[in-house]
Order: structure tokens, then sequence, then C-alpha cells
């Protein structure tokens, strides 16, 4: 008859052909494929994804699916499961071996609502099926806390190996410690720049991480020690900047950027979160007024050649959930939940690509 049998080498033969959009290679040759199983008439396997966040994952399956139906047969089923395993270009270090992306959230300018960003860019990831942790490094007003509704709370401490480590602050599937965790909630203490650098450290080297895919750090506003202590303590997968489009958030903005590309910081720009782009009143879904103006967080992305990964709209509710304690996107306003969304599979992307190229991540050796 002149039958065409497939096998498991027809099948990453036809699947070679697919390329991974981001990372411009095939499936095959970036070992997405895994467990290949022939059964009568149908043909099932996993793809194994950079990231449970990825924005490319129904177009992915579409093209293994095609592929498989050109090059083998038209008529044959294909199962295809996705699964994720995040990837890493940290060199493992011994101070948060389970760690797989640090990530800095920084923004020019206080106010701009970097750590609402980056306390629901958590949720939407976690969501998503990753594991993430928030370090809250915001010493001038660490909110995160509040934001979480865990503001009372204490971190424990559990020895191990000889060593006292902290037990993070879990609240709703996220890990997080806090500046704001080692001071009584009211107390109005000033930090210096020494010790909140060694508070920094501590989270890093003393506490119990476990495995996670995405630790994001919730950095001071504008440039301070605390992000020279970062670079020098961890190596750093990324960063991410917040603005919003106001002409001094963005001048700001623009010093924070040049910041992370200074040699002594030299960390990789994953893209730039435009907050507050627009107003969209909760009675009016569809509209958008441009209170702050309008194009420029990408006009500032198209300036340092770096993506624009987010755009979050000013929406009263996002400002109410945080107050509450809770990151808005735990509600079901679709409008807000689809801007967080959208930017975390961004910038998940983004750090998949990062992690895809050639340099390691390192921490910054300081000259003397
Ligand atoms: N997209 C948004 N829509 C509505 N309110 C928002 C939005 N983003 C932030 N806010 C509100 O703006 C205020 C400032 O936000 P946030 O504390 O996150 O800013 P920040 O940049 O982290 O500030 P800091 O200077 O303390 O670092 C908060 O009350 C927050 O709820």
């Amino acid at each position: 008859m002149g039958e065409f049998t497939i096998n498991k080498e027809k099948v990453l033969q036809a699947l070679s052909t697919v390329e991974e959009p981001d990372l411009k290679k095939d499936l095959v040759t970036l070992g997405m494929i895994q467990d290949i199983e022939i059964g009568v008439n149908q043909v099932r396997f996993t793809v194994v994804l950079t990231t449970p966040a990825c924005p490319l994952k129904e177009l992915i399956r579409r093209s293994c699916e095609t592929a498989i139906h050109e090059h083998l047969s038209p008529d044959v089923e294909v199962i295809i499961k996705l699964t994720a395993n995040v990837t890493t270009a940290r060199q493992t270090g011994p101070l948060i071996p389970g760690v797989k992306n640090v990530i800095a959230i920084s923004s020019g300018k206080g106010g701009v609502g970097k750590s609402t960003v980056t306390a629901n860019l958590a949720m939407a990831l976690h969501r998503s099926g990753a594991k993430v942790g928030i370090i809250d490094a915001d010493i001038f007003g660490p909110s995160i806390p509040v934001m979480f509704g865990v503001e009372h709370m204490q971190p424990t401490i559990t020895p191990k190996d000889g060593k006292n480590f902290i037990n993070p602050i879990r609240q709703f599937g996220i890990k997080m410690m806090s500046i704001g965790f080692l001071t009584p909630p009211d107390s109005a203490v000033v930090w210096r720049g020494p010790m909140a650098s060694q508070a920094l450290k501590q989270f890093f080297a003393d506490t119990d991480w476990g495995d996670l895919d995405y630790l994001l750090i919730d950095l001071p506003p504008g440039t301070s020690d605390i992000h020279l202590t970062l670079v020098q303590t961890v190596p750093v997968t990324g960063a991410v900047v917040v603005t919003t489009p106001q002409k001094v958030a963005l001048a700001d903005a623009v010093k924070g950027l040049s910041m992370f590309r200074q040699p002594q910081i030299n960390v990789p720009i994953l893209g730039i979160i435009e907050n507050m782009a627009w107003f969209t009143p909760e009675e009016l879904p569809d509209s958008q007024y441009f209170i702050f103006g309008k194009g420029g967080g990408q006009s500032l992305a198209d300036k340092f050649d770096v993506p624009l990964i987010g755009q979050i709209p000013l929406v009263q509710s996002i400002r109410e959930a945080g107050d509450e304690g809770r990151p808005a996107v735990m509600d079901t306003n679709p409008i807000v939940n689809d801007a967080f969304r959208d930017a975390a599979e961004s910038l998940a992307q983004q750090v998949a690509i990062r992690n895809a190229s050639k340099n390691k991540t390192q921490t910054v050796e300081i000259q003397v």
C-alpha cells in the first residue's frame, strides 16, 4: 500500500520546521519537544515553553499542529501538552540557588505607581503558573505589605543547616520580604543607605526563598545606593522602568534608564511600562482620556531602543484595591486584568529572550 509510517524521528523532523518566534530557532534545536508518543493515527508530544506566561503559546501550538499535518499526514490527530520550564541566565551562585530570575522594577520619579505595578505583575505571573516572589526595597515608602494586606505580619525564623533563615511572608501565593516588615507599621524610621543596603543583602542571603521563577525587586524611585547594592549582591536578569506619560516623569525615567546602562550598573533593560497611560472611568469602560499626555511611553521606548512592555490605564479600582490590601488583578475588572496580564506576558517574553542570549548575567565587580 506504500503506507507512510509515523515514527518519533519523523515527528522531530516535522517539528524542526517550527520556529520559536522570539528565539528564532526551531523547537527541536531548542530542546522544547519532549515525550513523543505515537498512537493509532495519533501523535502526542509535550512542548516545554520558556515561561508559563508565554503570549505565543497558542500560536506555537497551532504551528506544531500544522507542521505535523503538512509534513506527515493531514489526517493524524495531534495532541499537544504545553508545559513550561522558566529559563535562567544566572550563573548559579550560593546566595539564592533556587531563584531563576531577579527582575528590578524601578522608576525615575516617586508616585508613578511602581509598587502597584510590581504587586499586580507578580499576581499576573503567579496566575499564569509561575513561582513568584517580591522584595520590597523601597526605603522611602515600603508599600508592598499594605498592598497585600500583610503590614502587621512579622516574618519568622527557622534554623536550617546551622544557619537561621527568614521565612518570607506568603500572601495570595506570592512570597515576599519588605523593609516594612522590619519596622512597626506606624513608626517613622528613617532608613539610612548602609542600613537599607544591609537589609537588602539579608533578603537575599538569609531568606529561604525556595524555588522561584521570578523574584521582583521593588526599588526606591530614582537612583540610590540600593540600586548599586542590588547589582553587587546578585546577578540581575534585567530591569523594568515604570513611568507615567507626563513630561516630568519621562524626563526622570530617562535618568533611570541611563543609570542601568552605566558600566558600574550594567543591567539589561527588559522594557518600559507606562502606568496611568490613560484614564478609563468604571462606568465608561470603552473610553480613554489621555489626561497625562499620549504616547510618552512609546517615544521613550523608541529613544532607548527597548520594548514598551505594558500600558496600564488609570482606573479608580486599582487604587482602591491597593488601599484595601489586595492587588487589583484579583478583582474581575477585565480592563485591569487584561492590561496587567499583557504586561506580565511581555515581561516573561523579554526575560526568555534575554536568557537565550549568550551573555550570562553576573554580579557587577567594583574596581577599587
Ligand atoms: N493605574 C493606576 N490607576 C489608579 N491608581 C493608581 C494606578 N497606579 C498607581 N495608582 C495609585 O497611585 C498611588 C501611588 O502608587 P504607588 O505607591 O504604586 O507608586 P510608587 O511609584 O511605588 O510610589 P513610591 O514613590 O512610594 O515608590 C497609589 O495610591 C496607587 O494606588
